[in-house]
């Protein structure tokens, strides 16, 4: 096991004008789940292949435990990999397959079988190490890819949309099994998806990159609860985060954003943007709807009206989409909830929940 440093990564493809990475300097720490999450095409698995040494980094510098392997050949790096595409040979079985890169190492027969039963025991294949991947399903077939990686000892476990391929069921499944084993081995992985469940779920800490650069790094609960700018704000979340932009003004008493028409309070720090434009960022979990009758609502909750434009049962709960002065948004009420179709509805939100963010640059704001 050991601690993985990138140190101001660029990398460019011969014939594309914009970096794949942008200086990108990341710390994993030894035995940590670093997962990096981002849209299709924002560098994540360049990443990953320049840790693996599949890649060369333009500049920059990849250390790992103490020493820099960044021009080391991938072989000589110590670390095991497991890709999108379930890489198993179909020509060798279960057994053969786990422990192929055991037999390439030159580690004797005795060892590689102990090695093979142990993972095959931990991913549950032991009933059919002497079958062919043809005569497995998906979610084998990637237990298998997993096994082989697991058996090398590596320092460090690369894994790129190691779960894609698989039906939503077994996902879970395999995802829950994937985050237990990794917990127990303790090796330090690099794990790179664009489903941001799978990152929050995973993940000790989850980077998340938008065009070839880490915006974000912190653990699941901090990248949720407060992104860093709107775009972290808006990738995560099912649906993602609201965000209404208004004018902040002043009614006599008190900063009020305007939102034409209606207004929310606005925290005294941010008495600067007086006369600018300031976005509000909240969760659709975060968004109430006030029940008619009820009286009761905490002071430092601001209610405005939203015109109900769509009702959506999921089961678990009601998605509605809601426009307030022209601006949608979505709130996630409970499963019971229902209410006239074009209803208007009032809209409780806690200031407790809001994020501000400065509407020029996307960033969070500090609010004491
Ligand atoms: N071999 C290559 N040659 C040229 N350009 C490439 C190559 N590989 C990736 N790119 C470009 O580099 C950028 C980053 O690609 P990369 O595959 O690292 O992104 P990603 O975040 O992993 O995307 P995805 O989730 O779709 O796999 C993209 O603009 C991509 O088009």
């Amino acid at each position: 096991m050991a601690e993985v440093v990138l140190k101001d990564l660029v990398k460019t493809y011969p014939g594309n004008e914009s970096r794949a990475t942008d200086a990108v300097s990341l710390e994993v720490a030894d035995g940590e789940f670093m997962v990096l999450l981002g849209p299709s095409g924002c560098g994540k698995t360049t990443l990953l292949r320049m840790v693996a040494g599949l890649e060369l980094p333009d500049s920059g510098q990849i250390v790992i435990g103490d020493r820099d392997v960044t021009y080391l050949e991938p072989r000589r790096r110590n670390l095991s990999m497991v890709f999108q595409s379930y890489a198993v040979f179909p020509n060798k079985s279960v057994a053969d397959n786990i422990g192929f890169g055991l037999r390439v190492r030159g580690v004797g027969a005795d060892d590689v079988r102990r090695k093979v039963a142990w993972a095959a025991e931990l991913l549950q294949l032991t009933p059919y190490l002497d079958r062919y991947p043809a005569k497995l399903s998906g979610g084998q077939r990637q237990r298998v890819a997993v096994a082989r990686a697991i058996v090398m000892d590596a320092d460090v476990l690369l894994m790129d949309e190691p779960l894609s391929n698989l039906d939503a069921l077994l996902r879970l499944s395999f995802r829950a099994e994937l985050k237990k084993l990794v917990g127990e081995l303790g090796t330090t992985t690099l794990y790179v998806t664009h489903d941001q469940v799978e990152a929050l779920s995973l993940g000790d800490r989850v980077a998340v990159m938008r065009e070839g650069a880490v915006v974000q790094c912190a653990a699941p609960t901090s990248v949720y609860d407060e992104p860093a700018d709107t775009f972290v704000g808006g990738f995560l979340g099912s649906p993602p985060m609201n965000f209404l932009t208004g004018t902040v003004g002043h009614d006599g008493t008190a900063l009020r954003l305007d939102l034409g028409g209606q207004s929310v309070p606005v925290p005294p720090a941010l008495a600067s943007y007086k006369g600018s434009d300031l976005t509000l960022g909240i969760r659709p979990e975060s968004v109430t709807v006030e029940e008619p009758g009820t009286t009761a609502i905490a002071d430092d909750t601001a209610t405005v009206r939203g015109a109900l434009q769509v009702l959506e049962p999921l089961g678990s709960a009601v998605l509605l989409t809601t426009e307030v002065c022209g601006q949608t948004v979505k709130v996630q009420a409970p499963a019971a909830f229902r209410t006239e179709p074009s209803s208007e509805l009032r809209l409780c939100i806690p200031a407790g929940q809001c994020r501000w963010y400065d509407p020029e640059t996307g960033l969070l704001l500090e609010v004491p």
